[in-house]
């Protein structure tokens, strides 16, 4: 069922440090502008790799999903991984079928590349936080 590795999340405390070392240390250099997901908690930013992305989340306030990660993990850390799924609703079911907990509501909402996104928790997946995105119509 799952497909492409769309993107490994990583929480930060500060975008514009992790920015600063994807480029410079890591000599990253297609590095997209920050946004806000003001619905999602958090303000994001894609760093592209030649097969995937690194998206980097930062909380955008006190009721961010993200904060007692960063509680635990006060300098960031890799947060998620998220791979693509031909048919998110089918997949959610799925989930659910198997016993998963989908977390949320079990509705899938829109996520950073404005494609419906859920959420499986970690306890389903091992111990790593398991997003699952709509493939997108025209690739990533
Ligand atoms: C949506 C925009 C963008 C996109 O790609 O489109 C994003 O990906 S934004 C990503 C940020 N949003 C989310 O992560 C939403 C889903 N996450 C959640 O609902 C919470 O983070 C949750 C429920 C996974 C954890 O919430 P919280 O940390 O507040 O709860 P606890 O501290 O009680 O943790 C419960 C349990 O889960 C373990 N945990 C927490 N975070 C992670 C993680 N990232 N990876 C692995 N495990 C995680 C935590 O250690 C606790 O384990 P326990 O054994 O019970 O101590
Ligand atoms: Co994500």
């Amino acid at each position: 069922m799952i497909g492409k590795l769309n993107h490994v999340g990583v929480a930060t405390p500060s975008i514009e440090n992790s920015v600063a070392m994807y480029r410079d240390l890591l000599g990253a250099t297609r590095i997209h502008e920050k946004f806000a997901m003001p619905d999602q908690g958090v303000w994001v930013c894609f760093v592209d790799l030649p097969n995937s992305q690194i998206e980097l989340i930062e909380p955008y306030d006190d009721k961010s999903p993200i904060k007692n990660f960063l509680a635990k993990n006060p300098q960031g850390g890799q947060h998620h991984i998220c791979f693509e799924v031909k048919d998110i609703i089918a997949a959610r079911d799925e989930m659910i079928a198997k016993g998963a907990t989908v977390l949320g509501t079990g509705e899938p909402r829109i996520g950073a590349h404005g494609v419906p996104i859920i959420f499986l928790h970690p306890k389903n997946t091992g111990g790593v936080l398991v997003e699952l995105m709509q493939e997108p119509a025209h690739g990533h």
